[in-house]
């Protein structure tokens, strides 16, 4: 199935599945407050840091199950209503509300108030949700849960969860998370801290580190790095007529080992030996910097435009000392690579991938130290224009997400957030395989495409 979807964000299901999404409607009970099972603090302000500051925006995700004959009759709502109030005890941040601290920043009202969960049932079976490997926010926004009228995050729960029963027997749980609570590896240990808790286990394999001061910042800030990651960048090729004036198409381009390792192939051909010091581009970079190219040749852009590439890395390991196991909040920090589109195109991959790497490698501790005073010094977030922001989620655990119900058959997110984004996610036997998720205008999707399967 191919999306498209509109600039006012609406998409519309085409290639044969209008008559699918006619019959995808869905019923949701009364949204009710799942409070921790236990006595936690309230009543404090709980700190949140510069790192969750950037990155304010609501995730959405959907995780699908098939009836289990080994569940026997245990109904899907009891049991992950149940083990929420169990798991919120350990993570009861996620129980207040968003509010703005006297620094002027985010932070979370210790109320207890709770998560938002709603029961809901569809009127078809779980097969008719289709494939999640493209976003179908029509579709797939029915199964999870968003506040009614909301006019902004504070007006927001920290997380709202729907559980939504389907005639066959199956369900899905559909989560809306704030971004400001957790980077994609702490999301998935929170889901499946909250999975184990449902399938029974008394402790929780990786309690969360609530602690989040350990990365305020230093007073003076010390801003010792450019942070690109912040540059407006013209846009000489004029693209924003481009978006304007073409649907968005969304598309997903598998990536199987096979595949892989062509894309690592050829980016070795015209690689800086100094650069490789012997080791060839891993597949983050590689597969980078081969649709960072693509995605500039797609769109046109004019020689002398420059292009910069955003991409979080995972700081757990590399702050200093590192951060502890089960750290509750954002460990991830965006890095940056800028060329002109004149030096992507008239270069081969290699040339791509060396300055992904280049970008991974200047993520040190005093870089993410210097980043967090960056916005304690500006409160600037980073810029998008003449971007591309790849977001990999292709090693978070989704599949540890077993309620008791096995793995997901499938899960993924509901929509991309942004038209500069390109998601990478696992896919496939034994998630060996990547899609790379991406929207376009329909005239630079058929360029990108034409690129692809040159591969
Ligand atoms: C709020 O609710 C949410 C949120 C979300 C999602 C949110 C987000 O998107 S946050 C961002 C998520 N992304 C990350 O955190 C990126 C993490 N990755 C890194 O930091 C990487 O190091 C990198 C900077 C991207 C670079 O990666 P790479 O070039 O692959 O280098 P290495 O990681 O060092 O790997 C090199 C090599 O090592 C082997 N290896 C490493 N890790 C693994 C692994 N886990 N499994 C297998 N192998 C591994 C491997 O051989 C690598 O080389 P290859 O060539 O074989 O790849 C979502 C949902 C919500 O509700």
């Amino acid at each position: 199935m191919v999306v498209e979807a509109r600039e006012n964000g609406a998409a519309v299901a085409v290639a044969g599945d209008e008559a699918a999404a006619g019959k995808f409607t869905v019923k949701r009970g009364e949204p009710e407050l799942v409070a921790p099972a236990e006595a936690t603090p309230t009543g404090e302000k709980y700190y949140l840091s510069n790192l969750d500051q950037n990155i304010a925006v609501i995730v959405q995700t959907v995780y699908c199950y098939k009836p289990a004959a080994a569940a026997g009759e245990d109904d899907a709502v009891a049991v992950l209503r149940d083990a929420l109030a169990k798991v919120l005890v350990h993570y009861h941040p996620l129980a207040g509300r968003l509010t703005i601290s006297a620094e002027m920043k985010l932070a979370v009202e210790l109320t207890g108030d709770g998560a938002v969960f709603v029961a809901a049932d569809a009127g078809c079976d779980l097969a008719d949700v289709g494939d999640l490997t493209k976003p179908d926010p029509t579709k797939l926004g029915q199964l999870v849960y968003s506040v009614p009228g909301a006019k902004n995050i504070l007006e927001m729960p920290p997380m709202t969860a729907q559980v939504t029963r389907f005639k066959c027997g199956g369900f899905a749980l559909g989560l809306a998370m704030n971004h400001c609570m957790f980077d994609g590896i702490g999301a998935m240990e929170f889901v499946n801290s909250w999975a184990e808790t449902a399938r029974g286990a008394a402790e929780l394999t990786v309690p969360p580190f609530l602690d989040r001061t350990l990365l305020s910042a230093r007073s003076p800030p010390v801003i010792s790095f450019d942070h690109h990651e912040f540059a407006e960048i013209p846009d000489i090729s004029d693209t924003a007529a481009l978006y304007a004036s073409q649907d968005l198409l969304y598309r997903s381009f598998t990536f199987d080992p096979d595949r892989l390792d062509r894309v690592r192939s050829l980016a070795l051909v015209g690689a800086d030996e100094d650069l490789l010091a012997g080791k060839r581009f891993t597949t983050f970079e590689a597969l980078s910097g081969l649709v960072w190219r693509a995605r500039t040749a797609a769109l046109g852009l004019t020689p002398d435009q420059r292009t910069k590439l955003l991409f979080a890395v995972d700081g757990r390991q590399r702050f200093e000392p590192p951060l502890p196991k089960g750290y509750f909040g954002n460990g991830i920090v965006l890095t940056n690579a800028i060329a002109t589109a004149g030096e992507l195109l008239g270069s081969p991959v290699s040339f791509a991938a060396g300055m992904v790497r280049e970008a991974v490698r200047m993520v040190s501790d005093e870089y993410m130290r210097s980043a967090v005073d960056y916005f304690e010094a500006t409160r600037a977030r980073p810029s998008l224009a003449s971007t591309l922001l790849i977001t990999t989620w292709s090693r978070l655990a989704f599949q540890g997400a077993d309620f008791g119900w096995g793995e997901p058959a499938m899960s993924g997110p509901v929509t991309l957030p942004e038209k500069e984004v390109i998601l990478f996610l696992a896919h496939g036997e034994e998630r060996k395989s990547i899609n790379v998720l991406l929207g376009l205008p329909a005239t630079a999707m058929e360029a990108f495409q034409k690129l692809m399967d040159e591969i």
